[in-house]
């Protein structure tokens, strides 16, 4: 068997063309959406991100308001920055690039952010209403993962879903998503401290694999026919991406995202959906 592909790329296109139709809705009513980027030190991978997700605005006519700061950038900078665009009527929808350099406290500039703004669903008072299921902007790849699995017909509810991972942008908000009554699934969470993965992995019918460990998870780990949603972004020597699936899955899973071309494509859209949400709040 040979997994069917959840194409992220495709799906993405779908979303944004749905965006373009809505931005051009707000534009009539003289509401156009801005996303901000605040982008701190010269990691080209990072770079990469943002200018990707610039070129997605532009295609569906998000207006770009890029903020670069040096490495070498203080606290007080940095914060300075999330001050103005807190202000800034043209910003609608904003976030701080992660990781930031090392010495700077993240969770201090992500609590300085405008919740209203927080187009990636980081800040604490929308992780926060997360927990409480109230409506939040949702954080960007879960969400991404959950309109992936949707768009390709792969059933959620009742699903035992494994997520390997609990970094604070996909394992720890992933199963708050899936177990809402909306979806209902039933979530393991492993992680470096989970005793036998292969174990959890084998009773998985999704996995969603965001460790960041090279081909962590190979054939003999995966159920047949389950999902199988690559997250990881490691990269070799060449700077080529790699993800925490080995190749050969593709052998035994019913349905695995490409990586590239699987969930970053849907993270970015979800970044849109978000951006287009906010903005259409504040037009009423
Ligand atoms: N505040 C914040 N929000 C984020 O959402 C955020 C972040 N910080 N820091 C880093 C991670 C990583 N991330 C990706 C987004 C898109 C792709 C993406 O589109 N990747 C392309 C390939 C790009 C390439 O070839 O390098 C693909 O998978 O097809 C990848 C990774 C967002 N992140």
């Amino acid at each position: 068997m040979t997994a069917q592909i959840l194409d992220g790329k495709a799906t993405a296109a779908a979303i944004k063309s749905d965006l373009t139709a809505r931005v051009a809705a707000l534009k009539e009513k003289g509401v156009t959406p801005g996303l901000g980027t605040i982008l701190v030190g010269d990691d080209p991978g990072s770079q990469k991100y943002v200018a990707g997700k610039h070129r997605d605005c532009a295609q569906v006519g998000i207006a770009s308001i890029q903020r670069e700061l040096p490495a070498t950038a203080t606290q007080e900078e940095i914060e300075a920055v999330v001050r103005e665009l807190n202000e800034d009527p043209a910003c609608t929808g904003y976030i701080v690039q992660l990781p930031l350099p090392k010495g700077i406290d993240e969770n201090r500039i992500l609590e300085l952010m405008d919740p209203a703004k927080d187009a990636d669903g980081l800040h604490p008072m929308n992780l926060g209403r997360l927990v409480l299921n109230e409506p939040a902007p949702l954080p960007c790849t879960p969400n991404g993962i959950l309109s992936l699995l949707r768009a390709h017909g792969v059933e959620i509810k009742g699903a035992e879903v494994v997520v390997v991972g609990r970094g604070v942008t996909i394992g720890r908000p992933m199963p708050l998503l899936l177990t809402r009554r909306s979806e209902n699934a039933t979530v393991t969470q492993c992680h470096t401290g989970t005793r036998d993965l292969s174990a959890h992995l084998k009773r998985a019918d999704i996995i969603v694999a965001a460790a960041g460990s090279p081909h962590l998870i190979g054939a003999e780990d995966v159920k047949p026919g389950a999902a199988v949603l690559d997250v990881g972004v490691s990269r070799n020597a060449e700077g080529k991406i790699v993800g925490d699936v080995h190749p050969d899955v593709t052998e035994v899973a019913g349905w695995i995202s490409p990586n590239p071309g699987g969930v970053g494509p849907m993270t970015r859209a979800q970044l849109l959906v978000n951006v287009v949400e906010a903005a259409e709040r504040s037009a009423g």
